[in-house]
């Protein structure tokens, strides 16, 4: 398995390629590009019918296996899937509460919604964060090498990054939050973490504010002390995609395919989730539609809708996991979208860089609008959603996950395609919305329950480079 970036020409020889170590321990391209597979694994009809019945370990081991490239050998790899996704009937640390890891709940004659917050940190980003932080474990132990991982977060990413790099002797974390702008609960699994590795910082800024100096650090390394190397763990790196590309399998095969195409409802903020159903069906999985869910920072509503990718100010909202303009991963389905010509995109990004706008021909985008669906939702009518469906079902659902489940209400996707919403994360980490709907937050589950009253640990910082990368340069264990 190859890898090459977003803005190298595919199929050119002197085009940049990487093997899956080499992609899964950086984060940016040096052209400034994301890595993706040359070419997707593919599965037939009959390899898919082949994985039904299939406990969510060994699948994740089968769809996983390909990516890895033969890098990690078999026997390594199926141990750290398993360890992974291993479950126990109650919320503990480091495992998923749930025997099915991701279940499927029906809200309707044909909707679904799976539950992708069983995991340590109640968020569907323990699904690649409990194997990514192994993995890196795995990857620089063997090489007798340590890394520091560099993360920014509108609030989920960073504990799921924490928890599943916490025990790592090989790893120093940073994570960046934005100041004030993540919900307590969520703020708490982060900074109550008091291990020597892990280093939260709350920056005076937003989550793009937070992310692009990530970014820039990955463009320029130079701050780093000498022999350490630079690792990310957001949906940037390709193993984070990756993992996520798993659930999608699941919950379809658990509901017809490959003989039936089924639908997905992704809230979506930095397109990495919804991503992940996209490749699934690069790969042979029979997605029928995805549909980009977003709250009133819609840029991607607006490109969907109108091919009008535009920045605009961000707002602050009842679901502040999503409160993100700039979304990394759209450069990956902008890439297919301009027939995979990395140097077109290469400009395209560069249009955007200058101008904070941009819009493909229109040809491309009609194409890619026979796959997605995108729908907008505020916060009240978020609030209304979770009411709704409290009322009609008894289920409780969290912001994030009640705008999936208002897009699918608002679109008009064929009745006979099975329709799942991708439930992202836990309603206890969103009491403010779940109040805000007229209705009780749950408690904290047992792991957690003295969460509010745990000593907290964090440095703010201003929204400055230097003053940031001082501080990591201080704080490494490694220098
Ligand atoms: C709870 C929750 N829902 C949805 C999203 C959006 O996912 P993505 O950024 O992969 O589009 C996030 C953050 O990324 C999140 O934390
Ligand atoms: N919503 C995320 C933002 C970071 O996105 P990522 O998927 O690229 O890590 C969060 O909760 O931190």
């Amino acid at each position: 398995m190859k890898y090459i970036t977003t803005r190298s020409s595919y199929g050119q020889s002197k085009a940049e390629t990487k093997g899956f170590q080499d992609v899964l321990l950086t984060g940016l391209a040096s052209d400034g590009g994301l890595y993706i597979p040359a070419e997707l694994p593919q599965f037939s009809k009959e390899a898919i019918r082949q994985l039904r019945g299939l406990p969510y370990n060994e699948l994740a081991f089968t769809i996983i296996k390909p990516f890895a490239g033969g890098e990690i050998d078999d026997t390594t790899l199926k141990q750290l899937i398993d360890d992974s996704y291993s479950t126990t009937t109650g919320f503990e640390q480091s495992s998923f509460s749930h025997r099915a890891v991701a279940p499927l709940h029906q809200i309707g004659s044909n909707e679904w919604i799976m539950e992708l917050f069983h995991g340590p940190t109640l968020a569907f980003k323990d699904f690649a964060l409990q194997l990514l932080g192994r993995l890196l474990n795995h990857v620089l132990t063997e090489r007798g090498e340590k890394a520091i991982v560099l993360g920014a977060t509108s609030g989920d990413t960073g504990s799921a990054a924490i928890e599943g790099c916490r025990h790592s002797d090989a790893l120093d974390i940073f994570i960046l939050h934005p100041y004030q702008r993540v919900s307590e609960v969520q703020r708490r699994q982060m900074t109550s973490v008091l291990a020597d590795n892990v280093n939260n910082i709350a920056i005076k800024g937003n989550f793009d504010d937070c992310q692009a100096m990530v970014k820039q650090s990955f463009a320029d390394q130079s701050f780093l002390p000498d022999n350490t190397r630079l690792v990310a763990v957001n949906s940037i790196n390709w193993a984070r995609i990756m993992a996520q590309v798993v659930y999608y399998f699941h919950a379809a095969l658990l509901l017809g395919a490959p003989d039936r195409e089924v639908a997905f409802s992704v809230p979506t903020g930095n397109f990495g989730d919804i991503f992940a159903g996209y490749i699934a069906r690069g790969m042979g999985l029979p997605v029928g539609k995805l549909v980009v869910a977003t709250n009133q920072n819609d840029i991607l509503h607006r490109f969907f809708k109108d091919n009008d990718y535009r920045k605009q100010p961000l707002e602050h909202s009842l679901s502040p996991s999503m409160d993100i303009m700039v979304s990394s991963n759209f450069e990956r389905l902008l890439l297919d979208m301009l027939g995979r010509d990395g140097n077109r995109l290469a400009q395209l990004m560069e249009t955007f860089q200058s101008t904070g706008k941009l819009q493909v021909p229109e040809a491309n985008w009609l194409e890619i609008k026979n796959l997605f669906e995108s729908c907008r939702t505020d916060d009240a009518d978020t609030c209304s959603t979770i009411a709704q469906l409290h009322r009609e079902t008894g289920y409780l659902a969290d912001p994030h996950t009640a705008i999936g489940v208002r897009a699918l209400q608002e679109l008009n996707l064929d009745p006979r395609m099975p329709k799942v919403v991708l439930a992202t994360a836990h309603p206890v980490k969103f009491p403010d919305a779940v109040e805000k709907a007229g209705l009780q937050s749950p408690s904290l589950p047992p792991h957690m329950s003295d969460l509010l009253q745990r000593e907290e640990r964090y440095s703010v910082l201003e929204n400055d480079l230097p003053e940031l990368q001082a501080f990591i340069r201080q704080q490494t264990r490694h220098a």
